[in-house]
């Protein structure tokens, strides 16, 4: 049975008495133990604070990147073993973002996704297609493409330790969101997807997350679709009570 889970991606926002400020009003509304898991990436350097902070609730931590080396010359970046360190196993890979502002191609990712799995860590993978590959009907291909150059070099074994995260690009950050229908209809041919180049079983347990102007008010119709296992979510983690809406949107 496949996790249902709610993330929420912190991008470059709150410095750490914001950060602090914004996880006491999120215990403080997390009532009952959520259904769905949940975690949240703050900035690197509230990293360790968070961990901290959410040391005995059941909120996961999560890291926004990560260097594909081991150590060495690569001025401001972090490697895995840093985020181990400090207790966080759990990395998001491929985020639009990285991937736009970045530069973070299929093959670099690839490499971020080996050196994750190889230190036994936690990716949440994150893809999906730009505006004018939805608008030219290649938002199946573009999605197969990034599936294919970045996480099907991975062993079935290494498939437990995988989230996935569908972000349409023209859906991120812009108050435009898939419709259920299309969420549905994507997350259904990845793991047609997934099924036809590993198998069904590995298929029909891997998480794949939405991702794209999720809120309160659109959530429990998204999650309620039947390939769709929770959500990656912006803007609306950054305030606690939205946050809490969308944990207990299932
Ligand atoms: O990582 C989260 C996604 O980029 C979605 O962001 P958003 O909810 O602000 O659209």
């Amino acid at each position: 049975m496949r996790k249902q889970i709610v993330a929420g991606n912190w991008k470059m926002n709150n410095d750490l008495a914001e950060t602090q400020e914004l996880l006491s009003h999120i215990k403080m509304q997390l009532v009952k133990k959520p259904e769905a898991e949940v975690m949240v990436a703050p900035s690197f350097t509230n990293l360790y604070s968070t961990f901290e902070a959410l040391k005995d609730t059941p909120i996961k931590v999560a890291a926004q990147n990560m260097h594909q080396s081991k150590s060495g010359a690569f001025t401001g970046e972090i490697s895995a073993s840093m985020l181990k360190s400090i207790g966080v196993t759990t990395v998001i890979l491929g985020h639009s973002e990285r991937r736009a502002h970045f530069h973070e191609t299929n093959d670099i990712l690839a490499e971020k996704v080996n050196t994750a799995i190889e230190n036994d860590m936690e990716v949440i993978f994150c893809f999906g297609e730009e505006l004018q590959d939805r608008k030219s009907d290649k938002h199946f291909e573009v999605v197969e493409k990034q599936l294919k150059e970045s996480l099907y070099q991975i062993s079935e074994d290494a498939w437990s330790k995988v989230i996935l995260a569908y972000e349409p690009v023209w859906a991120i950050g812009t108050g435009e969101t898939a419709s259920p229908e299309q969420a549905q209809e994507m997350h259904a041919f990845i793991r047609k997807n997934i099924a036809e180049n590993f198998n069904e079983e590995i298929a029909e347990n891997v998480s794949i997350l939405y991702g794209g102007s999720v809120k309160p008010n659109n959530a429990k119709e998204i999650f309620a679709k039947k390939d769709v296992d929770g959500g990656l979510i912006g803007g609306a983690s950054l305030k606690a009570t939205d946050f809490i809406a969308l944990v207990n949107s299932f």
